[in-house]
């Protein structure tokens, strides 16, 4: 891919995410399942929403889709103004790096590469001069307490320190959305309250729109909007 490919032009002030009728069925061992039936979600310019809903409901299905991960889904899918439904492998991932960034359960740093390297790294690949990445970088890290650990690698920090690092990775662009799946919940409880509070924060402060799964409800409740999936519908 050329990295200085520009991305698929993004309608300002549109939703950040606007879904509809999204399907997704899987197969396996011969038997169908219906995970998504027809989702419809809007998430406006710099709106928290807590996705809320049973294991196995379809909530990480539904974050691939929005991500634009994966294919094989049914209905409409539009982020940032851009009709995402019909582009191909390429455009998809110039949408993504240009306007999603992605928090997961597990951290997925890359092991050989120290802390501000890994969020130096996916900002290198826009195209961006280094000093100016090492800069955000820095200053991410340091909002996030890792001042001091900038040269560390991933094996020698600590759980919530690791996660810290990847949310300053998945920010790292000022990306329009972030998808955050169960982002603190490989945390102890006291460690998990205070990357979320750092992650809503950042989010906030940079007005980036998010869309964050998690079994925690506490957790939702500090967000914007909360919704459920059930059934394979919102709710
Ligand atoms: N690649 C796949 N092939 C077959 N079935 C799949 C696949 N991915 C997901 N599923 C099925 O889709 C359903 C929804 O899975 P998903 O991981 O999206 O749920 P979830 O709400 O995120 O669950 P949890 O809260 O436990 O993480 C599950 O029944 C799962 O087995």
């Amino acid at each position: 891919m050329n990295v200085q490919e520009p991305h698929v032009g993004a309608e300002r002030g549109a939703p950040v995410v606007r879904i509809e009728k999204l399907t997704r069925s899987f197969e396996q061992g011969g038997v169908t399942i219906d995970v998504l039936r027809g989702v419809d979600l809007v998430i406006r310019p710099g709106e928290i929403v807590a996705l809320l809903g049973p294991s196995g409901s379809g909530k990480s299905t539904m974050l691939q889709a929005i991500g634009l991960l994966e294919g094989g889904f049914g209905g409409h899918i539009e982020i940032a103004g851009i009709n995402a439904s019909k582009l191909g492998k390429d455009e998809r991932a110039w949408v993504r790096r240009d306007h999603i960034g992605f928090v997961y359960q597990f951290h997925h740093l890359l092991p050989d590469f120290n802390a501000i390297e890994n969020v130096v790294l996916p900002q290198l690949i826009t195209g961006k001069p280094r000093e100016e990445c090492e800069e955000r970088a820095r200053e991410l890290l340091g909002a996030l307490g890792l001042g001091q650990r900038l040269e560390h690698r991933p094996s020698k920090l600590s759980g919530g320190e690791q996660q810290r690092v990847a949310v300053a990775r998945a920010l790292a662009n000022r990306p329009r959305l972030v998808l955050a799946d169960e982002p603190t919940g490989n945390l102890d409880e006291a460690t998990a309250d205070k990357v979320f509070d750092q992650f809503l924060r950042l989010v906030r402060g940079q007005g980036s729109a998010a869309l964050v799964a998690t079994h925690n409800e506490r957790l939702a409740q500090g967000m914007d909007r909360v919704v459920r999936l059930h059934d394979g519908v919102l709710q």
